[in-house]
C-alpha cells in the first residue's frame, strides 16, 4: 500500500473506513483508562476520524498524522474550524483548538513532536497496513512515543482471504508478535463487529471479531 494508493482513495471518495459514529469501543472502554484531562493523545493514520473530536470532548489535546491533505482539510471544514497552518520539515501542520494535524508520512514523524503524549489511539491504522509493513509500523510507533505512553489499539480479525485488504485481518497472535517483546498486552474487550460494519459486510466478510487492546510498555 503505497502513498499513491491512499491519495487516490481520498480523491475518489473511496473512504468506506470513515465512520460518522464514534467508535463504540472507544466510548465504552476509554473512560475506564482514567487518563488525566488536558493530556495529549496521538492518533496515527488519522484520516478525518470523528473519534478525534470525541477525544477532545474528554479533555485531551489531539495530535494526528495523516498523509492526505484532503482528509485534513475536511476534518477542520466539517468542524467549522479554520486552522492555522505552518510547516515543519516534510510536514504541513494544521492547528485549531485542541487539534494539531500533521499532514505527511507517519514513518517520518519525529519523536519530539510527541513528547507530551500519554496515549495512542489506533483505530484502522495497524489494520490498514499490509503484512510486510506492520512490523515497521509497530517498531516506529514504539520508538516515537514516550516510554510511559499507553497504546489503545482496536484491531479486527476476519477469515483470511474473504476480501483483499485494507482493512487486513490482524489476529491476537500477530498483535503479540508485533508488540509482545516491548509491551504488556491486555485484551480489554472482544466483540462481534459485523453488525457495525456495513461496508465490510457488503464486501463479503462473513465473520468479524473486533478487539480492543491496552498496551503498556514493559519495565
Ligand atoms: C483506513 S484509514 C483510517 C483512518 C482513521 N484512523 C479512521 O479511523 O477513520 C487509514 C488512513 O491512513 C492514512 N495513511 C496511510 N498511510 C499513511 C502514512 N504512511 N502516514 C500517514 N497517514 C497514512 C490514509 O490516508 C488513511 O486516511
Amino acid at each position: 500500500m503505497d502513498k499513491a494508493f491512499w491519495h487516490e482513495r481520498w480523491q475518489r471518495r473511496e473512504i468506506g473506513f470513515h465512520q460518522q459514529r464514534i467508535h463504540s469501543q472507544l466510548l465504552r472502554v476509554w473512560p475506564k483508562l482514567g487518563l488525566p484531562q488536558e493530556t495529549a493523545v496521538f492518533v496515527p493514520l488519522a484520516g478525518k476520524s470523528r473519534d478525534m473530536v470525541w477525544l477532545a470532548t474528554q479533555g485531551h489535546r489531539v495530535i494526528g498524522v495523516e498523509l492526505s491533505d484532503v482528509a485534513v482539510r475536511e476534518f477542520f471544514g466539517e468542524g467549522g474550524q479554520v486552522p492555522n497552518r505552518s510547516s515543519a520539515g516534510a510536514f504541513e501542520i494544521s492547528s485549531a483548538g485542541p487539534f494539531e494535524l500533521y499532514c505527511g508520512d507517519f514513518f517520518e514523524l519525529d519523536a519530539d513532536v510527541l513528547k507530551d503524549v500519554v496515549a495512542v489511539y489506533d483505530r484502522a491504522a495497524l489494520i490498514a497496513l499490509p503484512p510486510g509493513m506492520r512490523a515497521y509500523y509497530a517498531e516506529t510507533l514504539a520508538r516515537i512515543v514516550p516510554r510511559e505512553a499507553i497504546i489503545f489499539l482496536i484491531a479486527i480479525d476476519y477469515p483470511e482471504g474473504e476480501i483483499s485488504g485494507p482493512p487486513f485481518p490482524v489476529s491476537r497472535d500477530e498483535v503479540q508478535r508485533l508488540y509482545g517483546d516491548t509491551f504488556e498486552i491486555e485484551v480489554l474487550e472482544t466483540r462481534d463487529g459485523l453488525a457495525d460494519s456495513d461496508n465490510l459486510k457488503k464486501r463479503g466478510v462473513t465473520r468479524l471479531e473486533e478487539t480492543a487492546y491496552l498496551l503498556r510498555r514493559r519495565a
